[in-house]
């Protein structure tokens, strides 16, 4: 078995590009520090909408072939934030995009949505028991805005949380491990009401008609749901270059500290990427590392002290 390095750090997700969107500065951080950075992203987004035009014969309800080219969006966004091991839940096109909450794709057969719940956490309860990461990110219960992708995203990680520790479970897919934190992505109340107030009053100076609302941000809760933070503004290139590598979902301008989703609403970056700590213990009352306080951890690169 590789020796993979101390600190370990799995984050699930729905599409390609929640990663990048939620995530892109915090994986870029540890992957530069020596972490062991795994994502797992659920679906390949098939069902998503295109923005350049040239690319529209992709889509969906064209050629159907936006899952293969997230694919390599995906690959390039890892490759901006120095991230090497991904992974599709299953193998890539095992689950598919459901389309958002209510469209009939979440009925379609395959569809991520309508995907039994044990055995879907099965392929990622192998992923933990190889990879034994110390700390775990997804999506809170309502998957950060109501996707169906992303609240389905939210209960096959914690589901797979739990059976991952269990020694009966299939022991198949190697030893019992536990997580020893778990962390919902979070954006606080004030924060983000702030840096909407700056995109409106600076709206004429960027590409966009009109801003997006912050409940179209995933996971905004009142400031004191927040636990912990990590401040991405030193890879906040990384995690621009990442989220501009998924050029059929996102727009961002240069450095104008926006970006928009398809739907061309303006939003605002996120310099710093909050986290609320769901499960284990915290290192302190409000954490500047998502591994504070984790037990064992050896970084001379070896797994000594991960174990259970
Ligand atoms: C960030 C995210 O989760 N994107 C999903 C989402 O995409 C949205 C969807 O296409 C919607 O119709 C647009 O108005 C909105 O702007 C998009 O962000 O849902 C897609 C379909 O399930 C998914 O592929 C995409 O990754
Ligand atoms: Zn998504």
């Amino acid at each position: 078995m590789t020796e993979l390095p101390g600190r370990r750090l799995l984050l699930v997700h729905a599409h390609p590009d929640d990663e990048s969107i939620n995530n892109g500065a915090t994986m870029a951080m540890y992957a530069a520090d020596g972490a062991h950075v795994t994502l797992v992203t659920c679906t390949l987004g098939e069902e998503g909408e295109v923005i350049p035009d040239e690319l529209e014969h992709l889509a969906p309800d064209r050629e159907d072939l936006l899952g293969p080219h997230r694919i390599g969006e995906l690959a390039a966004a890892m490759k901006e934030l120095g991230v090497t091991d991904h992974r599709f839940l299953g193998g890539p096109g095992r689950y598919r995009d459901s389309g958002m909450m209510g469209a009939e794709q979440n009925r379609r057969p395959g569809a991520f949505w309508s995907a039994d719940l044990d055995e879907a956490a099965a392929h990622l309860v192998a992923v933990i028991r190889e990879i034994r990461p110390q700390v775990l990110v997804t999506y809170d219960p309502d998957g950060g805005y109501g996707h169906p992708d992303h609240i389905k995203a939210h209960r096959v990680a914690m589901r797979a949380a739990d059976l991952a520790a269990e020694p009966a479970f299939r022991r198949d897919l190697g030893d019992p491990y536990t997580i020893s934190k778990i962390y919902w992505n979070r954006v606080p109340r004030t924060t983000i009401g702030e840096l909407f107030r700056r995109v409106e009053a600076g709206l004429d100076r960027t590409p966009f008609d009109t801003t997006a609302t912050v409940s179209d941000v995933p996971g905004v809760v009142d400031d004191e749901r927040v636990t912990a933070e990590i401040d991405g503004r030193p890879h906040q290139v990384r995690k621009e270059a990442a989220m501009r590598a998924h050029a059929t979902q996102v727009s961002i301008p240069e450095g104008l500290g926006v970006f928009a989703l398809s739907n061309g609403l303006a939003q605002p970056m996120l310099p710093i990427e909050y986290y609320e700590l769901v499960r284990g213990e915290p290192g302190s009352a409000y954490e500047k590392d998502l591994f504070e306080g984790v037990q064992g951890i050896d970084d001379s690169n070896g797994i000594q002290g991960a174990r259970a």
